[in-house]
């Protein structure tokens, strides 16, 4: 009996093997088109995470094989690279996907356990209509006062160089939070803002330890994450100093009456969530300050259009001290131009939860080159919402797509059909149950 495991083991294992493998279906994704890939361990991942200037390799492979391709992850994996408007939209709204779980455990670990940017369905949606009170079109032209006491402090900076991103991301986090919370920066506590900008600096420091760490923890369990906040590696470290700040802000606020600002709808003592208004103020902070950034770089690069919209907003304003952004349309094609190239987040990662089938607006053909108009999907599939590449589609932009051409939104070269997302067929503030809630105020 020994004798025979010893001679057949081996082949019936292969046999076995062999089998499962050919009469396992193949998944949708590796009939699509794609680059090639060179390593399997990381995939495709250096070249779309890690490149020194966004969208490198990506913006490339979507001129070569178009809204929809397939791409490896680390180990081999299936990824699906998704760009096309409808096929977006479908993933974005569908129950049948949901956030990476990397996102939504690192979500946790920092804000704790049910915050609100990680709750789904009638929970969800209570806190988001608690919060939309302070995004009404009077709660927004409330917001212009502090922003314009904030910008006009801005004019005294020494006129020796001058580091702009630092600056901006002071004072934006300066606008935000009077605006949102009715406080000045400075009561948060050094503590607090120290701590929130190491955080962001970690999002943003990519490297192929992350990439790496990355693929090997989002197949982790959540008790995995619970146990690892309590590692003692930098990033754990951050993590643990934001929820010891949080838990001891829940304290304060135990003791604090319900008011009518943003922050007590959140310490409202039914409500469960440990994301508070200082922490939604901090990551707002952070993606207008990177749009006003873009923003003022482009207006370097470009001094004739500079001079041309300072020659708008003059005239328009004149003595008027109201906001006239209705009658400055150059002014509303630079907003929406920076919006298109420079969205905050260029990337948004989907797994699928349950199999389904993308429907796609513009067919394409697959590698066996059969015109397709869908893609089925299977649960644990990984579908990447390409915002940054959608905003970069000839079909949708015009000839120029990677060109900063505010002029092509008065002229009619962008999509004059179906809407996407919420403002200006942009996805700069995503879309379906968690679209950005200050999007009303992030654009005047
Ligand atoms: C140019 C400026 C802004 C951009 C590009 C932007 C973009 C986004 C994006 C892409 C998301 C989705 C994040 C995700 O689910 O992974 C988001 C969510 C959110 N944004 Fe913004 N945002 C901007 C400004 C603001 C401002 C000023 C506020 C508030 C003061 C704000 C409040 C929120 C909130 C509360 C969410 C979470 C919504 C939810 O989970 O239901 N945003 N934003």
């Amino acid at each position: 009996m020994e004798h025979a495991l010893h001679y057949y083991g081996a082949p019936v294992v292969a046999v076995v093997l062999i089998l499962y493998l050919s009469l396992r279906r193949r998944s949708a994704i590796q009939n699509l088109a794609g680059p090639p890939s060179s390593s399997w361990i990381f995939g495709h991942m250096r070249q779309l995470l890690l490149s020194p200037r966004y969208g490198a390799h990506e913006f490339n492979w979507l001129d070569s094989y178009g809204p929809v391709y397939a791409l490896k992850g680390c180990f081999g994996q299936d990824r699906l690279m998704v760009a096309d408007a409808v096929a977006m939209q479908y993933i974005l709204n569908s129950p049948n996907f949901r956030r990476s779980f990397t996102d939504d455990n690192a979500r946790n670990l920092v804000f704790g356990e049910k915050n609100f940017l990680v709750l789904r369905g009638s929970e969800h949606r209570r806190i988001r209509s608690a919060l939309n009170t302070g995004f009404t079109a009077a709660a927004v032209r409330s917001y212009h006062a502090v922003f314009k006491v904030v910008a006009e402090q801005l004019e005294n900076f020494p006129s020796t160089t001058t580091d702009v991103c630092s600056l901006l991301s002071a004072a934006t986090l300066e606008a935000t939070c009077q605006a949102v919370l009715g406080r000045p920066t400075q009561d948060l506590g050094e503590e607090f803002v120290a701590n929130n900008r190491e955080i962001v600096k970690l999002i943003a420091s990519q490297s192929e330890v992350h990439v790496l760490a990355d693929a090997i923890v989002s197949r982790l369990p959540t008790w995995f994450w619970r146990a690892a906040i309590h590692l003692p590696t930098k990033a754990f470290a951050v993590a643990r100093k934001a929820r010891f700040l949080g838990n001891q802000r829940e304290a304060t606020a135990q003791g604090l009456e319900t008011g009518s600002d943003l922050f007590s709808r959140l310490a409202d003592p039914n409500n469960s969530n440990t994301l508070a208004e200082e922490d939604l103020a901090m990551q707002a902070a952070v993606v207008l300050s990177n749009a006003i950034s873009f923003g003022l770089l482009e207006l370097a690069k470009h001094p004739d259009f500079q001079d041309r919209l300072r020659a708008e907003i003059y005239s328009t304003l004149g003595n008027n001290t109201s906001l006239a952004y209705e009658s400055m349309p150059l002014l509303n094609a630079f907003l929406r131009e920076i919006l298109r190239l420079y969205p905050a987040l260029p990337l948004s990662d989907r797994i699928v939860w349950e199999e389904t089938v993308i429907p796609l607006g513009e067919s394409i053909i697959s590698s066996k080159g059969e015109r397709i108009n869908q893609i089925p999907v299977r649960k644990g599939e990984i579908v990447t919402v390409a915002i940054a590449a959608y905003q970069r589609l000839p079909s949708r932009w015009g000839k120029d797509p990677h060109t900063f051409n505010p002029s092509r939104w008065l002229d009619g070269e962008t999509y004059q059909g179906e809407a996407v997302g919420p403002y200006a067929n942009l996805m700069s503030f995503l879309g379906g149950p968690h679209i950005c809630l200050g999007y009303a105020r992030a654009q005047p």
